[in-house]
Order: C-alpha cells, then structure tokens, then sequence
C-alpha cells in the first residue's frame, strides 16, 4: 500500500471516530474517491440528498433550459476568452484531443470546433507565455514503471495560507475556492503532474496543540488518530504566516513548528515554510526568524515564500519534485475524467454566476449538480441546481423575465460545449430551500 493510500485509510478510520463529518459528504460510499477530487469548488451532488420534491419551487419547470435558446452567432463565431483556469484547460483539452473521442460530432461541427480549438488554444499559448511551463511533454503518456510520487501533507495555523499555496503550485484558483472552512479531516488539498512526477498535496486541518503544547483534550482522540496519519505523508510542510509571527507571535504555532521540528523523522522529510514573505518590508527581520528555527533538527530546509505571489514557490516546487520516490501515481488522468468534467460544468457555471450577480449572493447560496447524462447521440445533459434561502435571491439570481439565469445559462453552456467539444443540453434551476 503506498503512503497516499495509507493515509486515505487513516482518513477512513478518522471518519469512523468522528460520524459527525459524515453529514458533510452526501455519499460515504465514494469518500475516497470524492475526496481524492476535491480539486474544484463546487461538488457534485446527487439529487436525493437534500431535494424535495414536494416543493413548489421544485417543479419540473426549469428557469433555463438551452433547448430553449439558440446560440447567439455572435457568441458561435467569436467566442469569448476563456476565464476558465487555464491548467485546467489544458488538462481537458489533453483529455479530449489525446483521449477517447468515441463522442466526436459530425464533421461540419468539427470544423467548427477545429477553429474554436484554435482559439483556445491561441489563448492557452499566450497565458503559457506569461510563464514557464514546464508541462510540454505531459501529453505524452508515461508508463507506470516510470512514474513517481510524493504525498505531501501541510499542516499549519488557519490562514496560515495553505490553499494559497497549493493553490500557485498546483496552478489553480479552484483549488483555494474549494475550501471549506473547518473542516476536521484531511483532504486533497490539489495534485500536481509535471512530466513523469506527480504531487499530491492534502490538507490537514485540525492539528495544532493548545497553549502548552498538548492536545486539546475535548479532541483528543480525534486529534491523535489525525496526528498520526500525519507520519503516512512523505514530506510533512510546516508553513506559518512570517508576518503575523513577527508582529503577534501564537505560542500554538511556535509549540507546533518546534515540535514538528525536535527531531528528524527517518521516514519523513519535513521542512519549514515561512509564508506571506511579500508582507515583510524589512527583508532582515525574515533572517531573525530563519535564526530562531535554524536548530530544529528536524527540518530538511527553511524556505521564505510567498505562495500568493509566487516568490520562492518555484524553489519549493523543485524541491518537492526531487523528493518523489518511483511510484506508480494515485490519480489517473484519463480515468477521473467524467469527475473532472461534473466539476468543470459546476466551475463554469458558476464562474458564470459570479461575473452576471455582482453582489454578495453568490457566497451564500447553495449550487449542485443534480444530473449528468450522456446522451446516444453523444451530447451531454446537465442540470444543476442554486438553493437559496430567500425568495429575494431567488429573484435575483432569476432576473426579471428570467434574463439573468438566461444569460449565465447562455454563456455556460457555450462554454461547456466549446470544453467539452459536444452537445451540451444545460438546464439550470434556481430552488428555495425550504
Ligand atoms: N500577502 C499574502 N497573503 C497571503 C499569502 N498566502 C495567503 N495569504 C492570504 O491569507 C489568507 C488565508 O490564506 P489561505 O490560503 O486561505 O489560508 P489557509 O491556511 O488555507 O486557511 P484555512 O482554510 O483557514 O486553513 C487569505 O486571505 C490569503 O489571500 C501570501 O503569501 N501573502
């Protein structure tokens, strides 16, 4: 059993201890699979977790549905640039230009995806130009004699900026978004593949020791079966905000690097991040703090980065890449792809949602996926839903005449055909929770 799995099991036995987290995933059954998938902000969900059909505003009537409208020319012939991260893109436009096209469509509409292909692509090249990409060679297949592997665990305070930093290495802005706050058990925080390597990074929340330094009793025996799964990562990152350190130093995170620190661990290599360095104006005052840890044994380097604006990162990264041990990798580019895709549409959907609803609702508002079809002919049917609590919203988000859901449905569903190269039939529904 290799480490990513061991500590996929230790989260098992983590959620056997501590039911209550249960209610937070719809569907145990595919913990680990879901949970290996947390790449994106929103998650399928299936419809009989929390639906009610009895409800008025469940009818079957949906608020957009692209049957309805034809795609605007305007929208076919130009189509608009992709905000969609452009990782990701990539990743999907891999998928679906090496990987099974058993889906493709007829060959007019081919040669209108070739030349909207061409643009996303024009589009990918220049926001590749902007930096180095060492992903070039990642379309090539590598055999799983050749992979390797490193599970990385990240523990530190909260906003001590761990999905910030995912979220640069990884090369994603949904993995930050993705984030839940409190959770309690440890989940895959982004996954990395560059060449024949592949990163994975997980989360491991809930881990700090109480003012002396113990754990705090209340979680006891939940806090110890995390701490010990902790041991299953092969590189352990400590990562603290430098800056708060140094202008309101938290005893639990100096007890935490300390002893994260007070002796090196033969399995695991650890080091010690010191985030948010943009902050620091004095660069010397981050020379003090590298002296006061200098002695922890424990750490196999010091690095001072900054995982939002991406100094040092690149140092960490190539670190990180040199520790990976010749394993086959945990994720399956091809496999995952139909769970990558439910993302995808919930992602553009609501990125959709974000650009046409300026104003706080879109933080607070429930958004599912509740069915994905793959139709004969090849196309896709989507439906997914918004739960609101008030009626307010709900107006809102419909707009008046339903213009607004129309236009996010509109633009979604161009964008899905155009990622997805088919047929995309979206329906959007826009529910008061009751
Ligand atoms: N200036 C600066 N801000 C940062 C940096 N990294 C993170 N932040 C900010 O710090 C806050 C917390 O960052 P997160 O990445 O969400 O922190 P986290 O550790 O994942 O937080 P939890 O989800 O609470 O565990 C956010 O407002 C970030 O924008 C950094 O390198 N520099």
């Amino acid at each position: 059993m290799n480490t990513t799995k061991k500590a996929l099991t230790a989260v098992t036995h983590l959620t056997s201890i501590y039911p209550r987290r249960l209610h937070t995933f719809h569907h145990h059954r595919h913990y680990h699979h879901r949970l290996f998938y947390r790449l994106f902000s929103a998650q399928p969900q299936q419809r009989q977790d929390d639906s009610d059909d009895s409800h008025p505003n469940n009818s079957a009537i949906s608020d957009f549905d692209s049957a309805q409208f034809s795609i605007p020319d305007a929208l076919r012939t130009t189509p608009q640039q992709p905000t969609w991260d452009v990782h990701h893109r990539q990743r999907v436009e891999r998928i679906f230009s090496n990987g099974d096209l058993r889906h493709r469509k007829v060959k007019e509409e081919e040669e209108e995806e070739e030349s909207r292909r061409r643009i996303l692509a024009k589009a990918l090249l220049e926001a590749a130009l902007e930096g180095p990409d060492e992903d070039a060679d990642q379309d090539q297949e590598v055999k799983e004699e050749d992979q390797k592997s490193l599970s990385v665990g990240i523990i530190g305070a909260p906003n001590a900026g761990k999905s910030a930093l995912t979220n640069f290495m990884v090369g994603t802005k949904v993995a930050a978004v993705s984030r839940k706050t409190n959770t309690t058990t440890h989940e895959v925080l982004g996954v990395m593949t560059k060449g024949d390597t592949q990163i994975c990074f997980f989360d491991t929340p809930g881990l700090m020791l109480n003012r002396s330094g113990y754990l705090h009793k209340d979680m006891k025996v939940r806090v110890e079966s995390a701490w010990s799964s902790v041991n299953l990562y092969d590189v352990l990152m400590v990562i603290f905000d430098v800056h708060r350190h140094l202008t309101k130093p938290d005893s639990r995170v100096i007890r935490l690097i300390k002893r994260m620190g007070e002796e090196p661990n033969p399995k695991q290599i650890r080091i010690l991040c010191m985030n948010k360095v943009d902050l620091i104006e004095k660069k010397k005052e981050l020379l003090k703090v590298a002296e006061q840890f200098k002695d922890l044994p424990g750490y196999g380097r010091i690095f001072m980065i900054s995982g939002l604006k991406g100094s040092g990162v690149e140092d960490l990264t190539k670190y990180l890449m040199e520790q990976a041990v010749q394993r086959p990798w945990d994720e399956d580019p091809i496999t995952m792809s139909e769970e990558v895709m439910k993302n995808i549409s919930l992602e553009v959907v609501r990125e959709r949602l974000l650009d046409h609803v300026h104003q706080e609702i879109p933080y607070g508002i429930d958004h599912r996926l509740v069915d994905w079809k793959e139709l004969r002919d090849g196309s896709l049917r989507i439906e997914q839903h918004f739960i609101t609590s008030k009626m307010s919203q709900r107006k809102i988000l419909v707009g008046k005449n339903g213009s607004k859901i129309g236009r996010i449905g509109i633009e979604a569903n161009e964008e899905l055909r155009s990622i997805f190269k088919r047929e995309v039939h979206l329906i959007l529904q826009v529910r008061v929770k009751t």
